[in-house]
């Protein structure tokens, strides 16, 4: 990413893309400070595609399930994503488990949003399993992608209270809504170049030129 050009941000999904309907809201008003020029699905018929299309938007579907394995997926991914050149790639409700080697090339310019306050609750089903954990608070956190799952340095989050009468989908809309209003955030701020993964030992980030922090530093409020 040059100074004068806007950063290519390359978007995965595999569902609705609400937060990448999001994000491209956010484009369109001339906020992201990025430009979206290709949306990929790894599973055919995603809504997030017509999003993307209706938003003229490259959308592309690579079907893992065309794959012998895992390291082939990715290999063939990698590919489809290197074409467009990006400075970003985004994992916008992208469900495959990522190789080592694929994180590793995307290091520091790969992120994810996941549906808990990290490191609690990893992996699939979080909105339920903080239910029955009997936490007070959930929400979602934006962290770098690196080979350990949902394990990746921390960028923000933000936090729900869970109410008595929550069901995991109750729950789930509430958190959703902060996401739409909190990964958006995240992008511009790596678009505006003031987010940096310190790739050392101690996992941290960098905002605003500022000291590295753990995410727990990096809460913001929730609209
Ligand atoms: N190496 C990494 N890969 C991925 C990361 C990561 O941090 N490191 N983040 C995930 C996103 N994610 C949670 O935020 C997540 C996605 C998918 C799964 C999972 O168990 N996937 C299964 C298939 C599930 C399905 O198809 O419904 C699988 O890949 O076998 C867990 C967590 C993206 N990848
Ligand atoms: N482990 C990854 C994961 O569960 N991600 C979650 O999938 C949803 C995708 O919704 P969307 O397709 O409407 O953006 C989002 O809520 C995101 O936090």
């Amino acid at each position: 990413m040059d100074t004068t050009s806007q950063a290519r941000i390359v978007v995965l999904i595999s569902g609705s893309g609400s937060n990448l309907q999001a994000m491209i809201d956010c484009q369109q008003s001339g906020e992201l400070g990025g430009d979206i020029v290709a949306v990929i699905s790894n599973r055919p018929g995603a809504k997030g595609l017509e999003r993307a299309t209706k938003a003229g938007i490259e959308a592309q579907c690579l079907d893992h399930k065309a794959f012998a394995d895992r390291e082939s997926f990715d290999q063939a991914l990698q590919a489809q994503i290197d074409q467009f050149q990006p400075d970003l790639v985004v994992l916008a409700g992208f469900m495959r488990i990522l190789t080592p080697t694929f994180t590793e090339h995307y290091l520091g310019r790969m992120i994810n949003i996941h549906p808990s306050l990290l490191p609690k609750h990893q992996g699939l089903n979080t909105h339920q399993r903080a239910i029955d954990a009997g936490d007070a608070q959930h929400g979602a956190t934006v962290h770098f992608v690196t080979a350990e799952l949902d394990g990746g340095p921390g960028i923000v989050q933000v936090a729900v209270d869970i109410e008595a009468k929550d069901t995991s989908e109750t729950l789930a809309q509430r958190v959703q809504y902060q996401e739409h209003y909190m990964f958006p955030l995240a992008v511009q701020w790596f678009c505006q170049g003031r987010l940096r993964l310190h790739k050392d030992g101690n996992n941290h980030v960098s905002l605003f030129d500022g000291e590295p922090l753990p995410v727990s530093g990096r809460l913001i409020k929730a609209r």
